[in-house]
């Protein structure tokens, strides 16, 4: 406990997704006392690994990365170091062109000598890196007065990487990487909330090439300081990794830490009413449905750190001063589906078996009879997670690009699964092993209208004293960016429960401004 004072401050938490279950870390470490309400049976979200017969497999998160410095310090506090398992091969990622997978290069000269893009294209991509730094500053002035909407924030990043590199780039690099990242497609997705850093670098810089390369030596002279050991920051570690036994074992081990008294399993929030006293004490009363007892409970906090996907809120009451506080302001956020196949195949079966993290399939290549998103090769990246004799693949269906086909029976994805992997790895005969997972909600769509889901929850925020909302609604889809807002938020119920001791109600709704 580092803060007893907070020993008798409540926080409620909803949601033990990795979001939720980080922020009731920190706030358990600072001293508060804590209820983390999960509506489901189980803690960890959209992270969810299984071991079964030998086979260890993700159905949710496969792998995350340590970028964020909130990432690193939960590390360090859990222990977690010794549990992290890193990927054999990473930087081998695959796109199909032409039916048939490709090395994707790693800098832009291998890009010139591979077959991912034409002649044209690579011609074109060669100049635009070649002399973009010159032009490119010209070529956003022109644009940003043509071709950018009027409320510029809105621009998809289809259209933001074809003004920067062409179509040929959007269509077999762009569009990949999108649907491997979110599901979701270029056309849909809004540049600002899916790309936020390349496009504060443009703005900022008027280019995104001569953006990257000024952002990366100033970065360059502020980590110059941590090899010196001068700032005490650890460098994050490169590239994507998992846990011994899976991204659960993230999510397990921050369940054990919170432990039993904490964490309330089956237990949906239904409602949250916040009663202004003289004092935060608390002000807040949630009702939540228990399944040991037929009446809904009460939890009584003086701040609510809420995590659950906003679907789910605008299915909450909300109460203030004893009236509704209804939630009509909060758009409705467009899901994606996706259905995740595991398969094992043994290893003489797969005649063209390839190294590395995984392919990727553009939307153009479904002209080529392929059908999934891609696929991840999980036990060559981990060769712990299946037997000697064969391989064990994790592949996604669905999402923005096809979701009907997200809705399919675990016969018929099956048969998908098998025609695709046959058609890139030439796998043959029938997988050893099959497992189905769908997601109806797998990921929110940051789409073009996403600030007004954005400056919602802003709102929500602003209106209820000690509520604050965190996860993978607001700053990104990553494993590592929910960690991340959700430590933020429990920052921020620390300044408020900190200043609501020393002030008077109306100032502290003044430092939420
Ligand atoms: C298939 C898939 C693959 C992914 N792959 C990766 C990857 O490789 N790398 C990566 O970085 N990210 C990946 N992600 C994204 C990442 O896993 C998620 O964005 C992140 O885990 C979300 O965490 P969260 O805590 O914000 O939300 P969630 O995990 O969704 O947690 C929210 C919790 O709130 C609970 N809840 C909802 N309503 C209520 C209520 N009324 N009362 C109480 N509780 C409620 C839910 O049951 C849930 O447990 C993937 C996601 C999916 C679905
Ligand atoms: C084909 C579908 C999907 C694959 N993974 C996901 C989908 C929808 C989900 C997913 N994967 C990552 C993230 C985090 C994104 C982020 O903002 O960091 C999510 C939501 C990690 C990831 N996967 C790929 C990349 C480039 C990244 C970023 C981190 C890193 O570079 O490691 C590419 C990729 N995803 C999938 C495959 C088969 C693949 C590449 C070959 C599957």
């Amino acid at each position: 406990m580092k803060f007893s004072q907070f020993s008798r401050k409540r926080v409620a938490v909803v949601g033990a997704g990795v979001s939720g279950l980080a922020a009731a870390y920190k706030l358990k470490s600072h001293g508060f006392s804590v209820t983390v309400l999960e509506a489901d049976g189980r803690a960890g979200g959209k992270l969810r690994s299984v071991s079964y017969n030998g086979l260890i497999w993700d159905e949710g998160a496969n792998t995350m990365t340590e970028s964020e410095p909130e990432v690193q310090c939960l590390f360090d506090d859990l222990g977690l170091r010794e549990k992290q398992q890193f990927p054999i091969s990473q930087s081998k990622r695959y796109i199909v062109r032409n039916g048939l997978p490709v090395l994707v290069p790693t800098d832009p000269i291998a890009l010139i000598k591979s077959n991912i893009l034409s002649t044209k294209s690579k011609v074109c991509f060669y100049l635009t890196i070649e002399f973009q730094i010159i032009l490119e500053p010209f070529l956003w002035k022109k644009y940003s007065t043509s071709k950018v909407s009027e409320d510029d924030t809105d621009e998809s990043v289809g259209g933001f990487f074809q003004r920067h590199f062409g179509k040929e780039v959007v269509d077999y690099l762009i569009d990949p990487i999108v649907a491997g990242t979110s599901a979701g497609d270029p056309d849909s997705l809004s540049m600002s909330h899916s790309f936020p850093e390349l496009w504060n670098i443009e703005k900022r810089f008027g280019s995104i090439l001569s953006g990257l390369v000024q952002s990366k030596l100033s970065t360059k002279k502020e980590n110059s300081g941590v090899r010196n050991g001068t700032t005490g920051k650890r460098k994050p570690t490169r590239g994507s990794f998992s846990f011994q036994n899976g991204m659960q074992t993230l999510t397990d081990t921050l369940s054990k830490e919170l432990g039993e008294d904490v964490l309330k399993l089956r237990s949906e929030v239904l409602s949250l009413s916040y009663n202004a006293g003289k004092s935060a004490s608390q002000n807040w009363s949630l009702t939540y449905s228990s399944d040991r007892n037929s009446k809904n409970l009460i939890a009584d906090a003086d701040a609510v750190i809420m995590t659950a996907p906003v679907c789910n809120v605008r299915e909450m009451k909300f109460m203030k001063g004893g009236i509704p506080f209804p939630l009509n302001f909060l758009p409705e956020v467009a899901y994606l589906p996706l259905s995740v196949m595991i398969t094992t195949f043994r290893k003489e079966s797969v005649k063209r078996p390839l190294e590395g993290f995984g392919v990727l399939v553009p939307s153009l290549e479904q002209q080529n009879g392929l059908r999934t998103l891609g696929t991840l090769f999980s036990s060559m990246m981990f060769p712990n997670r299946a037997s000697n004799d064969e391989y064990l693949y994790t592949t996604f269906i669905g999402g923005s690009r096809n979701r009907e086909l997200a809705k399919s029976s675990t016969d018929e994805l099956k048969q998908i699964v098998t025609s695709d992997l046959r058609q890139l790895l030439g796998v043959e005969g029938e997988p050893t092993f099959v497992n189905h997972f769908y997601w109806s909600k797998a990921f929110p769509l940051y789409g073009r209208n996403y600030d007004s889901v954005v400056k919602a929850i802003e709102t929500m925020e602003k209106s209820l004293p000690g509520f604050f909302y965190a996860g993978n609604h607001r700053d990104g889809l990553s494993v590592g960016k929910s960690i991340a807002s959700g430590c933020k938020a429990a920052d921020l119920v620390i300044s408020y429960l900190e200043s609501s001791t020393h002030q008077p109600c109306a100032e502290q709704q003044e430092l939420k401004k």
